[in-house]
């Protein structure tokens, strides 16, 4: 039987432990977080089997003890492991954003028994707390592992084994590519992201009806701007250095675009534009949810009443099976795009046939 410590139930912890949970009948989950209602929700939803009153208390009860607490608070956890008294071998992980402020502190464990495998789960969303979180949110998604010390290889292979029904790609990095490679495409992006929010609030006064414009693209863009505040704040400090140097570098390089804009060098902003949607393309497709992608249609439907039962009632008549339908924008009173996942390719393209036979714009790409 596994023994797992989760301590943080939020997004991520619980995500995970619910996983463990709905997999292995076989493992036994105690639980801590500062926040009572949370620990009532994991008891009540049985994501854990059992709460307990401290950290100590966890540590010594299980195997494995997994860190789903904020970065800060996460590097408070791993201290105190050097004065709690373990003496059978106990997997330590966490989940953090941030590696290099984690790992720092994990290498100055001294007790042979705790054996420290930095861990982040490279999926989430903007949304936090227990309420939000989902057995399946790691699916697909890279998981990455960072050993705090040479030769923990069987622990990594137990660790892999308790997660592997996550169905996320394990691959082990060092703190440094971790935390550059997770600065550039994930942490400097947020930044971005909430200033394309601020310009926008500014300009607001001048142009009231601006709101109602900001519609497709700057939605997509910014999205993660509505992500939890206090935890992107301790993201960016922890990555401090790094966005540092992005910014630095992003500066510069909206300097020369300004430079092209205003000496009209329409060829060079072209070229910029060009080598930007030829890398952008070239991106692995991310795949997500229980199933692959693959066989996705996308369906332009307007905001009306019944809509979308006449786009699944097309489909049926021809028994033609939806295995997931998600409605990703609706603006009121006008379009929308209709996610629908089939189960085969010849599926996928006979509702294609099906729904353009009845007017709908479809296509297979988003
Ligand atoms: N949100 C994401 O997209 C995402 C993705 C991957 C990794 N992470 C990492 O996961 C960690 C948690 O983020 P989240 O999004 O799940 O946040 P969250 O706010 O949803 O969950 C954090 C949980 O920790 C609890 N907590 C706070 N202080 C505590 C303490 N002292 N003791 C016990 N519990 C405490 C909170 O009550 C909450 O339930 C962070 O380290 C973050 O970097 C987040
Ligand atoms: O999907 C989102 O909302 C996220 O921000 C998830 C995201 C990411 O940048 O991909 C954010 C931070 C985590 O450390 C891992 C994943």
């Amino acid at each position: 039987m596994s023994r797992v410590f989760i301590v943080g139930l939020g997004l991520i912890g619980a995500s995970l432990v619910k996983n463990i949970k709905f997999n292995q009948p076989n493992s036994y989950i105690y639980g801590l977080d500062l926040n009572a209602e949370t620990i009532e929700r994991a008891l009540k939803y049985n994501i854990i089997d059992e709460s307990v009153d401290s950290f100590e208390e966890g540590v010594q009860k299980a195997d494995v003890v997994i860190l789903g607490t904020p970065i800060h608070i996460t590097i408070d956890y791993i201290n105190q492991l050097q004065t709690i008294p373990v003496t059978t071998e106990k997997i330590v992980t966490d989940v953090s954003s941030v590696k290099g402020s984690i790992m720092k502190v994990a290498k100055q464990i001294e007790n042979p028994n705790i054996k420290f495998i930095g861990g982040h789960p490279m999926a989430g969303s903007h949304k936090q707390g227990i309420e939000a979180a989902k057995s399946h949110l790691f699916e697909n998604a890279y998981y990455i592992l960072i050993p705090a010390r040479d030769g923990f290889e069987s622990q990594i292979a137990i660790l892999k084994e308790l997660l592997k029904n996550t169905k996320s790609y394990f691959v082990e990095l060092t703190e440094k590519e971790h935390d550059k490679m997770t600065g550039i495409v994930s942490h400097f992006p947020h930044l971005i992201a909430s200033s394309l929010v601020h310009q926008a609030r500014n300009w607001q006064d001048e142009y009231p009806f601006l709101p109602q414009l900001a519609a497709g693209g700057f939605r997509d863009i910014t999205r993660i701007a509505s992500s939890n505040p206090d935890l992107w704040q301790d993201i960016l400090f922890q990555n401090k250095t790094e966005m540092v140097q992005f910014l630095d570098e992003w500066i510069e390089e909206m300097d020369k675009v300004k430079g092209l804009l205003e000496t009209d060098q329409r060829g060079d902003v072209r070229e910029y534009l060009d080598r930007a949607k030829i890398y952008r393309d070239g991106l692995p497709k991310k795949k997500k949810g229980a199933l692959p992608n693959f066989y996705d249609i996308y369906v332009d439907i307007f905001d009306q009443p019944g809509e979308l039962y006449k786009v699944i009632k097309r489909l049926a008549e021809y028994e033609l099976n939806i295995t997931n339908i998600q409605i990703l924008e609706i603006r009121e009173n006008m379009t929308g795009v209709l996610r629908l996942t089939m189960q085969t390719e010849e599926e996928q393209l006979a509702a294609m046939k099906v729904l353009e036979s009845h007017q709908y714009e479809v296509s297979l790409e988003e």
